[in-house]
């Protein structure tokens, strides 16, 4: 079962139940086993799930239950936060500081995509102003060297590793020392990976570790495992001191699952997700939207959070300001535009949305979608500043438009095409207004400001219909907008 279906079954086994017109041990036993197996289904480690179900049981009620209280909302909240203690091991891991060297080691089965990784990590960071560098240390695989060449060189990451030389121990050691006269402050260094576990594998990481004493060790793991993913975990812990973890491939047909197994195995956090091959498809981990989306849910915070991490800074209050006065010109779209082919697929980016599945923006699409938002680009490229700085669509008559197409060198039916997705945004901009909107890391204030009648408007028809209306809205947002209160989380209603 992939992670997109988890929440419709957890959903579906929480609505049986709340159905039955008397809770008792064995109505409350059924939906349990039904939940059990999807997250089975999922890969989620036998043991854990069988403590989970032992831990909600102990947590839930039956009297509670039976006197009528949301019984479903009960059981959500125990399920949600049973997943979210798996996936919390109780302790951050080791967190680089910039300015101070840190060397950071990448361990992992071959082909589980560490060397993609340790790029993305190092990206990652260098947009953040670190400077990071790469060692190569993988002298087992043919052509390690040369991907990872590529990839630092494609992101202008120094980067340290030899033709030549065999041992990786030596190399390590010289590409760290080298690094740190550098002045680097996040020297990475990636290892052999091997096709199963083997103790020639473990020799050499714990070589590669004890010669370089790296201060965190990352364990990547493919999340598309399985049912492997905790021993794997397990063996990689015991002969290297692993204090976080990367799952890759997240994207695609992953069963997320055994991310949780692997938290539990090595007791470290998952500190990142690799979410496809590109490099900036990777994002920081965290629990608790992490389980929201597991269970099927939105991630708006991780949304608002990618706003701002893609909209310049200098540009934010100004364009917070025109969004609350709901005007809207050409150039702000096409502001907008240079903003969301920097956040990267757009598919990912709306998957934080509650309620847009894979379905709904398959992520064969993002190419069609950037295409054409760099066909809209280019023709506004043709526009006088007059037209840019205009909100009034009048303005486009027909000979501006021909004018434009001429310029651009595209057909009058693709500026006609452009203005009507122009009107259709504008229409959404001014429902907008009089927004409030929260600064960088205020998410709860934004969700308490943003009332359910504003989103209603903004959300297309058929998003809103799988959200569950109205209603379905309205207790969402009211969990998105309260820590304390994450019940509405599976967009359930509020039914007893
Ligand atoms: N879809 C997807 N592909 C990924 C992701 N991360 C890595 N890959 C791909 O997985 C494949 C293997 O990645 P590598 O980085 O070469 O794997 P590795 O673990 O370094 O392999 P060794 O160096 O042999 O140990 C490559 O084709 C990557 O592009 C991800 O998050 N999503």
């Amino acid at each position: 079962m992939v992670l997109a279906d988890l929440g419709g079954s957890i959903t579906r086994a929480l609505k049986q139940m709340s159905n039955a017109t008397i809770i008792d041990e064995k109505v409350l036993n059924e939906c349990l086993n039904e939940i059990t197996r999807a997250l089975l289904q999922s890969d989620v480690q036998f043991k854990l799930v069988r403590d989970m179900q032992t831990n909600i049981k102990k947590i839930v009620n039956l009297d509670d239950l039976a006197a009528g209280h949301n019984k479903r909302r009960i059981i959500q909240q125990a399920v949600f936060n049973e997943l979210c203690n798996i996936l919390d091991p109780g302790k951050p891991a080791f967190t680089p500081k910039k300015g101070k060297a840190s060397v950071v080691m990448f361990v992992g089965l071959q082909g589980s995509g560490k060397t993609t990784t340790c790029t993305k990590y190092a990206f990652y960071h260098q947009k953040k102003g670190w400077k990071p560098a790469l060692v190569c240390a993988d002298t087992f695989r043919a052509g390690a060297f040369d991907q990872l060449k590529q990839n630092a060189t494609k992101a202008k990451i120094p980067f340290y590793g030899s033709y030549m030389e065999s041992d990786p121990v030596k190399i390590a050691v010289e590409g760290v020392e080298r690094f740190k006269k550098e002045n680097c402050d996040l020297i990475i260094v990636d290892t052999s990976g091997r096709h199963k576990q083997e103790a020639a594998l473990f020799e050499e990481m714990r070589q590669v570790s004890e010669a370089t004493k790296p201060d965190l060790v990352i364990f990547v793991m493919d999340s598309s495992i399985g049912q492997a993913a905790f021993d794997q975990a397990q063996a990689f812990k015991q002969s290297v001191a692993v204090g976080a973890v990367i799952i890759t491939k997240m994207d695609g047909h992953a069963k997320g699952g055994g991310a949780l197994s692997a938290v539990a195995a090595t007791k470290s956090p998952v500190i990142f997700i690799g979410t496809g091959e590109h490099m900036d498809e990777f994002e920081v981990f965290d629990v608790k939207p992490f389980v929201s989306r597991l269970l099927g849910q939105g991630d708006l915070s991780g949304f608002m959070n990618k706003i701002h991490e893609v909209v310049p800074m200098d540009q934010q209050p100004e364009l917070l300001n025109k969004l609350q006065e709901g005007t809207f010109t050409l150039r702000i779209m096409y502001e907008q535009f240079q903003n969301i082919l920097k956040m990267g697929p757009m598919s990912e980016v709306f998957s934080m949305l509650p309620g847009f599945s894979n379905e709904l923006l398959p992520k064969g699409k993002d190419q069609d979608s950037q295409a054409k938002i760099k066909r809209y680009m280019t023709m506004m490229d043709s526009m006088t500043n007059e037209e840019l700085d205009s909100s009034n669509p009048k303005l486009m008559n027909e000979s501006r438009m021909m004018r434009i197409a001429r310029g651009s060198g595209r057909q009058v039916r693709e500026v006609m095409e452009m203005m009507e997705e122009y009107k259709r945004l504008a229409k959404i901009w001014s429902k907008m207004k009089g927004l409030k909107i929260p600064k960088k890391g205020d998410m709860n204030s934004m969700t308490r400001n943003m009332n359910a009648t504003h989103m209603s408007k903004i959300l297309p028809p058929q998003m809103l219909k799988q959200i569950g209306g109205m209603g379905g809205l309205q207790s969402l947002m009211k969990s998105m907008g309260s820590n304390k209160d994450m019940m509405g989380m599976f967009g359930g209603g509020g039914e007893q």
